[in-house]
């Protein structure tokens, strides 16, 4: 039986308008489940505890990054094993970035059918514990990849709009450009420390982020090391200019940029800061991050 973690609001809310159609997929394919739909932000959380509590081992979501992560959150912040679960995932919505390292597929019919016939695929899981200006503590874990600085900024000012999509998206990556200014603060890269400003940070354990953009073109889901993505202060022309190695792979070909594999990150703000996980917004002053070999277990295309 799996349990599935519908979230209606993917999509910009298309996910609501096409759940008998889902519905009819998962009959056609015999896939035995039991569905719950999300009811607001941080609800796919509450969903996956008790559903893990109630003994299911077979926990699917239906929605973007974001439903994913909350889904995994859910046990994994709640001091379950994750290792007792499979997980499933049919992407929806506006981004699906993790699905495009993994291999789950993009389309529905085709990723209702992993839940049945899927290969089992084991990744890494990334954790980053925070503390806010206030010295409140908390922690969040991601499966993809994490932004910091202009990609946390911009995935924070896209959450504020409605409906997001790849045009109000890039849009937004345009004017947030020019309105950016890069925060000085304190990076360390396992034994490696410098002050610096920075344009933009990832931290993840796979490549994508922001609808299909390859910020981190050497990570490997399953290697037990955060793959680090450093974009230095080199002048919004030459970001400009650069964009599209975000597109064709060669992001870490260029000299302002800086690529890593490490077990450690510790990033530290002078104030609070957007940052996000999985395309899910929060803000913190510090952030130290690290990684659980193969924990995540998740249905893939045979
Ligand atoms: N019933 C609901 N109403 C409003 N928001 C919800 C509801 N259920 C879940 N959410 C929130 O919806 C947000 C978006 O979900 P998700 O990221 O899965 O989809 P998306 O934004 O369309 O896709 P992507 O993250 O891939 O760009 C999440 O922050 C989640 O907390």
């Amino acid at each position: 039986m799996v349990f599935l973690i519908y979230n209606p609001a993917a999509g910009g809310g298309r996910a609501g308008k096409i759940w008998d159609r889902v519905e009819d997929l998962l009959k056609k394919h015999g896939i035995d489940h039991k569905v719950a739909f999300t009811k607001r932000p941080g609800h796919a959380m509450e969903i996956s505890k008790k559903a893990f509590k109630e003994g299911y081992r077979r926990i699917a979501a239906f929605g973007g990054d974001g439903t994913v992560n909350e889904v995994v959150n859910g046990i994994f912040l709640n001091g379950y094993d994750l290792r007792e679960v499979v997980f499933g995932w049919i992407p929806f919505g506006s981004g699906k970035d993790w699905a495009r390292t993994i291999g789950v597929p993009l389309e529905i019919e085709e990723a209702i059918k992993t839940l049945k016939d899927g290969k089992e695929f084991v990744q890494d899981l990334g954790v980053g514990e925070y503390e806010k200006a206030s010295g409140e503590i908390e922690k969040r874990a991601f499966v993809n990849v994490a932004g910091l600085f202009f990609d946390g900024f911009v995935t924070y000012r896209t959450n504020l709009l409605k409906r997001k999509n790849r045009v109000s998206y890039f849009s937004r990556i345009f004017s947030s450009i020019i309105e950016y200014d890069p925060p000085t603060a304190r990076i360390q890269i396992d034994e490696k420390v410098w002050e610096k400003r920075v344009f933009s940070m990832n931290v993840g354990t796979c490549k994508y982020n922001g609808g299909g953009m390859n910020q981190l073109p050497h990570a490997v889901p399953d290697d037990g090391l955060l793959a680090v993505t450093v974009i230095n202060d080199i002048g919004k022309l030459r970001i400009l200019a650069n964009l599209h190695r975000v597109f064709n792979g060669k992001l870490l070909e260029h000299p302002g940029v800086e690529g890593y594999q490490a077990k450690k990150v510790v990033v530290e703000f002078q104030r609070d800061e957007p940052v996000e996980f999985d395309g899910e917004s929060f803000w913190a002053k510090k952030i130290f991050f690290s990684i659980i070999p193969g924990v995540i277990r998740v249905l893939v295309k045979k």
